[in-house]
């Protein structure tokens, strides 16, 4: 149903007079003030409103090289136009440390604009968002006036190659050798098997002409690990590739088809001792290895990623639950009482169970990630001081973070999508191609499982360190409370205290079950790697266990918190509710088993789910609203601002070139012939 006037969807119109608080309040709490909306208003005017950025043809109707060759035409202009923003809104953005910077390009260009601008994945994007921070990160100081100043005035364009054909995430087993020779005091790169080539690294394709490459380094006959290396991989003027590099793009994927993945291979390529970056550890002239308090500190890039992309779920996921909403509000189908007018899909109790709960998704991931860069910046300033003790901990927590927003945005698009129905399916929604950036995440920096098997070899050796009586860190201290779960039952309220410790008593019990079961595997003769292994179903439950307990803690947190008007903290408390209440029922079985949660407590929660559903139902639209997201950002007919669904995707079929000419030639030449074969 579309207004007279042909304006804005009359459903729409009246979603937002109903809906009961003010959305503006909202839009300047998740930006995080007025101010910083009206930033990031004016950055995505100076952006969108370039018209270098429009498309003639949708990119999905064009071949694979088109594809690339346009990524890169608006990925260099977008950095241009970055570079070239009028000062103001941009001055925090230029200050060091580069790390902040490129995480702030990130959350500019990545999750939002970037996608908007580059739908399937940004050519460049490896350069700001790792090998940056990777110069900043491993670099001496000598070494980051030099190669930062270089790369942040885009004289070269750089990637980050770790990965290889044969490893991803077992990188202790990657291949490629950096052997030096104290004689030319150079290192010398080489791929030994075919394995040993770099293979997924962003950018590495066609784009990049210079790598942080992780290699095994060689000195005086010894291996010391993998350590990384600045490399030229292309001629600065010419680009093409230097002698002794074999370099190309991988193929077509799942998504991110324009960002340019490749793959590496080295000849016996020689490089500088001084491209060894050394802020860790260091290669002497004479090759003497001097090893720095952590190895670990390698891998300061991987951590910085995984905390960075806790963000860009939130963003991606804000997205898609945006454009199913409004969609859901503006879509009229079948009849919930007989003969009466078809409702919008956004009434059935379905529809709210699929979108609902995504929204507070959204919420929940923004203030847990939020809440992780906090302890990002203080651990990692914390290590320049060279106190390394809360180093396990922020690996831990980053890993289990990373797999379970990750994975939660992946789940949730998908059921966002499947919301649209078959309207979903098409690729002009934006939700395919949301769907493909999201699922992406769950692999690349850690392999989500792998990730969680982290979390879990932390936790396994808190939960010693509770059992022997030591007071344990805020983030697992739990363990010392509800080590018992056989505990006397107390009586379950339906009440986010009770809510809470139920998470907590859950992750514990879970904490406990897999340490158990490992130890009486080790006990009955299995050695520690192997009952590790027969375990591990158990010890990646336990690890989604404890990081769910943490998002519902710090979102009921930081919602009791936060200080705004009645109107808006009422929703904010539902939709944490919500989030708890969702996440509780579908694991009801570990409730019943480690928490105060009894059978006959069940059907409370299940009503108290329904009651925040009807609470949440008028203020859908309003919610997503507040996301305040530009229409140009949502490209979707589905979830414009105006709702008008149906014209908006006539008008893309419209885009289609088989609609260029009535008649297709492939009837002529092979449905013609055909048919009449058939008569
Ligand atoms: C836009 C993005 C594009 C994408 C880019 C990419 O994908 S780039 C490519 C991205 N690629 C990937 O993400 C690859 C994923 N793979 C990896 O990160 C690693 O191979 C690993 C972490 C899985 C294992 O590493 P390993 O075999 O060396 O370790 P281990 O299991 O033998 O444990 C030994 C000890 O080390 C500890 N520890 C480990 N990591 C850290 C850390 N960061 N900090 C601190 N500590 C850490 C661990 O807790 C344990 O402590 P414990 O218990 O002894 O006190
Ligand atoms: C879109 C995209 C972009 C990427 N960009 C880059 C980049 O820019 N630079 C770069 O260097 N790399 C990049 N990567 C590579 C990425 O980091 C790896 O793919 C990732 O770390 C997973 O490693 P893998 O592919 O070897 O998976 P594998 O480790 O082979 O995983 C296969 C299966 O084995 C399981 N498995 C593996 N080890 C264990 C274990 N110890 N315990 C239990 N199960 C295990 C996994 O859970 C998984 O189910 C990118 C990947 C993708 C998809």
């Amino acid at each position: 149903m579309v207004s007279e006037n042909g304006a804005v969807n009359e459903d729409l119109v009246k979603e937002r007079q109903n809906c009961s608080f003010n959305t503006l309040e909202l839009t300047h709490l998740l930006d995080g003030g007025e101010a910083k909306t009206l930033e990031r208003k004016e950055r995505e005017e100076y952006f969108l409103s370039d018209p270098a950025f429009k498309d003639e043809v949708p990119m999905e109707y064009l071949s694979h090289q088109e594809q690339y060759e346009h990524s890169v035409r608006k990925a260099c202009h977008m950095f241009r136009k970055l570079q070239e923003m009028p000062h103001g809104s941009m001055d925090n953005f230029r200050e060091p440390p580069v790390e902040s910077v490129a995480q702030r390009i990130k959350q500019l260009l990545g999750g939002m604009l970037g996608s908007a601008i580059l739908k399937d994945g940004n050519p460049l994007a490896l350069h700001y968002v790792m090998f940056l921070p990777t110069l900043a990160g491993q670099g001496t100081v000598e070494q980051q006036a030099y190669w930062i100043s270089r790369a942040w005035n885009l004289e070269i364009v750089g990637t980050y190659a770790q990965t290889e054909l044969g490893h991803g995430t077992f990188i202790r087993g990657l291949e490629t050798t950096a052997t030096y020779d104290p004689s030319t005091q150079e290192f010398v790169l080489n791929s030994p098997t075919l394995t040993a080539y770099k293979w997924w690294p962003g950018g590495l394709g066609h784009t990049a002409n210079y790598a942080v490459v992780v290699a095994q380094l060689y000195t005086q006959g010894k291996c010391h690990g993998i350590h990384p290396f600045i490399v030229q991989l292309r001629d600065e003027e010419t680009h093409m590739p230097m002698p002794g590099i074999i370099i190309g793009e991988i193929g077509a994927k799942l998504g991110m088809n324009t960002t340019n993945n490749g793959y590496l291979g080295f000849k016996q390529v020689r490089i500088p001792r001084e491209n060894m970056l050394m802020k860790n550890n260091k290669v002497l002239e004479d090759g003497t290895y001097v090893k720095s308090p952590s190895d670990k500190l390698t891998y300061g890039t991987m951590m910085f990623v995984r905390v960075v992309i806790c963000q860009d779920m939130a963003s991606y996921l804000s997205k898609a639950v945006t454009i199913a909403t409004r969609y859901s509000a503006v879509r009229h189908q079948s009849e919930m009482k007989p003969g009466a007018p078809e409702p919008q899909v956004l009434d059935y109790r379905t529809q709210q169970y699929k979108l609902l709960p995504s929204i507070a998704s959204v919420f929940a991931m923004k203030f847990s990630a939020n809440w992780i860069w906090e302890m990002y910046n203080v651990v990692n300033s914390e290590l320049d001081q060279g106190d390394l003790e809360r180093l396990p901990e922020l690996h831990a927590v980053s890993c289990c973070l990373k797999a379970l927003c990750t994975s939660d945005a992946a789940s949730a698009v998908e059921i966002v999508r499947l919301a649209c129905g078959g309207h979903g399916y098409m690729k002009s929604s934006n939700l395919p191609s949301t769907y493909g950036l999201v699922t992406a995440a769950c692999t690349y920096e850690g392999e989500n499982t792998v990730l969680l098997l982290q979390t879990a070899r932390y936790l396994m050796k808190t939960w010693q360190q509770a059992r022997s009586g030591q007071t344990l860190t805020p983030s697992v201290a739990y363990l010392n409370l509800y080590s018992d779960w056989r505990q006397p039952r107390t009586v379950w309220e339906n009440t986010t205290d009770c809510v809470i410790k139920a998470f907590y008593q859950v992750a514990a019990g879970k904490v406990k079950a897999a340490a158990e079961h490992m130890e009486r595997r080790a006990k009955g003769g299995m050695t520690p790697e192997d009952a590790w292994n027969e375990t591990s179903i158990e010890l990646v439950a336990a690890s989604t266990a404890h990081c769910r307990a943490f998002i519902v803690e710090k979102f009921i947190e930081t919602v009791s918190k936060t200080d705004v008007s009645r109107p808006l903290q009422a929703v904010l408390c539902q939709m944490a509710e919500l989030y708890a209440v969702y996440w509780l029922l579908n694991n009801k079985g570990d409730f019943l088993m480690f928490s105060n949660l009894s059978p006959a407590d069940v059907d409370g929660l299940q009503l108290w789910l329904e009651q925040l559903l009807t609470k949440l139902r008028p203020n859908a639209v309003g919610i997503v609203d507040s996301f305040d997201i530009h229409d140009d950002i949502l490209a979707s007919p589905l979830g414009a601002w105006d709702g008008r669904v149906y014209e908006r995707l006539f008008e893309e079929s419209q885009k289609s070139p088989l609609n260029k000419e009535p008649v297709n030639k492939s009837f002529h030449e092979y449905m013609k012939p055909f048919l009449r074969s058939n008569l």
